[in-house]
């Protein structure tokens, strides 16, 4: 059968874009995944929304879950302050494996650490493996139904301090109901959503973006 989406999604970065400039990587997956195949990264809808987001946190330490291809990782972390660093989670290794050459071809390795494996089996982890007492940032990616026992391991392992901030992809499609009801009812969160449209199409589908209060 060849190549996987993910590989082709590379070939498309490796041939269209020019190394070290994460702008060009950003346009080459906008351009192939609008045009030639679609696939599951945030996108240029939602990736403006993310953008204004982390520039506006200013995150010196920042977490994502889900890494995918590697695309909003690029977004994130292009926009990251010198001495920054982001933290990435992807436990399908296939992903892994094309984010790793993706956020390279970008230029971003040295600010990104791409972890592969579960998150639930990592976020207990993170203090003592990376020396993080917290995030300033934290965006939620992967699978839908992981979202919510994620934040509460996040709270439970004290990794969020009052003002850390958490945006959440997909809370429409797919959709993320327990995590939406949870953050939105939730005294320890103030929460606030982002109407756009789900990756490369005309479907609703948005960003939720939620304080933690301490
Ligand atoms: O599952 C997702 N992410 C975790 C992967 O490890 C994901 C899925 C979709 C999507 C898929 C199929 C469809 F029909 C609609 C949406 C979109 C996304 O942005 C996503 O992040
Ligand atoms: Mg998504």
């Amino acid at each position: 059968t060849g190549l996987s989406r993910p590989q082709r999604m590379l070939k498309a970065v490796q041939k269209n874009a020019t190394k070290g400039d994460p702008q060009s990587v950003i346009a080459a997956i906008d351009y192939y995944c609008r045009h030639k195949e679609w696939a599951m990264n945030v996108g240029d809808d939602k990736g403006p929304i993310l953008d204004s987001v982390v520039s506006e946190v200013n995150p010196s330490t920042a977490l994502e879950l889900g890494t995918y291809c590697g695309y909003s990782t690029v977004r994130i972390a292009r926009l990251l302050s010198p001495g920054s660093k982001l933290i990435t989670v992807e436990f399908n290794p296939a992903y892994a494996a094309v984010a790793r050459q993706i956020i390279a071809h970008a230029g971003l390795q040295n600010k990104v650490t791409l972890v592969e494996g579960g998150s639930g089996d990592l976020i207990p982890k993170i203090k003592e493996q990376f020396g993080i007492t917290s995030f300033d940032f934290v965006f939620l990616d992967h699978w839908k139904d992981r979202y919510l026992p994620d934040i509460k391991l996040l709270e439970d392992c004290g990794l969020l301090k009052k003002g850390s901030v958490l945006l959440a992809d997909n809370v429409i499609c797919p959709g993320t109901p327990e995590y939406l009801e949870y953050v939105r009812n939730s005294p320890r969160y103030k929460s606030q959503y982002f109407q756009s449209y789900l990756e490369y199409t005309k479907a609703e589908d948005g960003l939720e973006k939620s304080v933690f209060l301490g």
